[in-house]
């Protein structure tokens, strides 16, 4: 049985932190603690800050302000050794389309220094299990949207890392691939991996977080699980509560004169 939630190792922790675009201030000073196997909803308007966020925690993105710790170390400090504890599904993804996706699994064990043979088997396995088996050995650059995305997924997970920022993960996956996506991340995170989950999708949101950080104005506007933030908000559905939470109630209005403009001959 799980600890109760106090009892869990802080896997990542952000003290202040800010981060300056040349006088364009976007991150106004976060804080926030995340144990392990905590699932986190990280969500906010476009452009918020979230992939900026997730861009320092991943050691990527220099010139921020504060302090960002992962597994209990500052990442300024603490070496690149934490890299192989994390796994990454990028909002979008170079991925090397002359490869085929056996020998970019290969590839990308290999970056997180897994021996090939390991990760060829392993990737085969994972690969069969969303349904790819016929294409291993098929070049990246044939595959639709969505088959690139299950590569890019099992590609952050055949290290079996602790901690996961997936960044709109599903973008691509049919509706059946979204079930199976979903109990995954359950699964994940019952066996204590810790996952960082950004997304504007907001019934997922609601539906898979433990927690949710609501990004706002380059602050924290809203941080608790979805039953905190319905009562707090007075709210139904996530949407309504973000809806809310960033004074955004013009949609209808917004869509109108986007008709109109439209309709203009
Ligand atoms: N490399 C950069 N140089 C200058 N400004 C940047 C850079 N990257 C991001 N920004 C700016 O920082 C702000 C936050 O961007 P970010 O991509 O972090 O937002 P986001 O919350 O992930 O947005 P979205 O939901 O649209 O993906 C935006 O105003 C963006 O223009």
């Amino acid at each position: 049985m799980r600890k109760i939630e106090t009892e869990q190792e802080v896997i990542l922790s952000m003290e202040e932190l800010t981060m300056d675009y040349s006088g364009q201030l976007v991150l106004k000073g976060l804080n926030l603690e995340v144990r392990s196997g905590q699932i986190i909803g990280y969500i906010g308007p476009n452009g918020a800050g979230k992939s900026t966020t997730v861009r320092i925690l991943l050691g990527l993105q220099q010139g921020y302000g504060g302090t960002a710790r992962l597994f209990g170390k500052d990442i300024r400090t603490s070496g690149i050794s934490y890299k192989s504890r994390i796994g990454y599904v990028p909002e979008t993804a170079e991925v090397y389309d002359m490869l085929t996706a056996r020998e970019y699994l290969v590839f990308v064990g290999g970056c997180y220094g897994m021996d090939d043979q390991r990760a060829e088997r392993k990737g085969r396995l994972l690969m069969e299990q969303f349904g790819l088996s016929d294409v291993v050995d098929s070049r990246l650059s044939s595959f639709s949207k969505g088959m690139r995305q299950k590569v890019l997924i099992i590609s952050s997970l055949l290290h079996n890392p602790d901690l996961l920022f997936f960044d709109e993960p599903l973008s691509g996956l049919d509706a059946n691939s979204v079930l199976v996506f979903k109990e995954i991340i359950a699964k994940l995170a019952d066996q204590g991996k810790t996952i960082f989950y950004s997304s504007h999708i907001m019934d997922i949101v609601e539906k898979i977080s433990h927690r949710i950080v609501l990004l706002y104005d380059g602050q924290i506007a809203a941080d608790g699980t979805f039953e905190e933030l319905k009562t707090q908000n007075k709210e139904g559905s996530l949407e309504e509560i973000f809806n809310q939470l960033t004074g955004f109630h013009q949609h209808a209005q917004i869509a109108d004169n986007f008709v109109s403009i439209v309709e203009e001959v």
